[in-house]
């Protein structure tokens, strides 16, 4: 589970009821929660939670170092999740709301042409998207009631309504924004683990207003989504999964 921040991380570690154990790695610093200690115990289950710093940049250097450990130790992630705090587009996703995201889109990594913006894939590199496993996708959305959508990821926070409307016209999917996700998604799909994002609105995405952010309503949203979510994860196993 790849959350930015140490306070989103402890979100969603609440949800569990076993005491984290840290275990340091080159390049990451995990708090586990293993059956032994009392965690994700019915399921048998691993769960490593890990602050991956903000920015898509050091969040993928993050998860990447977790992923690599993981897979060298023999035991490699079956799921990564990456969990946190958003914008929400209005009025689709208002300030409290949980997003799920169907699809993790990078909403900046492109060109800026004379006719707009072209995307990293219409100048011939890498990929723009990621798209979680669609069962799951599915049972998250019933299991807490939030919105499935699409996610974008930013490298700088939109503060104005021209820049938010820009954004939904080339993303009309789009419910939330936030700063991680193709990062972690990226990581993730380097070495072929299924993704997840999910995202509880701190704030509205469009002019900027730091008088109108709820950090701690959604704080309290994800740590009760994910009071919803933990049995779903901990029964998953993507070798039973088509999709
Ligand atoms: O200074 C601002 O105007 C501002 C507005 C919203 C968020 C920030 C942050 O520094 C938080 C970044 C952090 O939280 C996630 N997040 C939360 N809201 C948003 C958003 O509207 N757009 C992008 N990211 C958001 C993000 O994933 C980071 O981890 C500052």
């Amino acid at each position: 589970m790849a959350t930015a921040v140490p306070a989103e991380r402890d979100a969603v570690a609440g949800a569990f009821a076993a005491r984290p154990r840290q275990v340091r790695l080159p390049g990451a610093v995990l708090e586990r929660l293993s059956p032994e200690a009392g965690g994700p115990a019915d399921a048998g289950v691993t769960l490593d939670l890990l602050a991956a710093g903000v920015g898509p940049a050091l969040a993928a250097a993050s998860t990447a170092a977790a992923l690599t450990a993981a897979a060298l130790t023999g035991t490699p992630y079956d799921l990564v999740v990456c969990a946190g705090i958003a914008g929400g587009f209005q009025p689709e996703a208002p300030v409290g709301s949980l997003v799920v995201a169907d699809e993790i889109t990078v909403a900046d990594l492109g060109a800026d042409t004379a006719d707009g913006f072209v995307p990293v894939t219409g100048l011939g590199f890498g990929t723009v998207s990621h798209r979680p496993p669609e069962s799951l996708v599915r049972e998250l959305t019933a299991a807490t009631g939030g919105r499935s959508g699409t996610v974008l990821t930013v490298s700088t926070v939109t503060g104005s309504a021209a820049r938010a409307a820009e954004l939904r016209a080339r993303h009309p999917r789009a419910l939330a924004e936030a700063m991680e996700g193709f990062g972690v998604a990226e990581a993730a799909a380097a070495q072929g683990v299924p993704v997840l994002e999910v995202r509880a609105v701190s704030n509205p995405v469009g002019p900027r207003d730091r008088a109108a952010w709820r950090i701690g309503d959604a704080l309290a949203a994800l740590a009760e989504a994910f009071g919803k979510l933990a049995p779903v994860l901990e029964s998953w196993n993507r070798h039973d999964r088509t999709d």
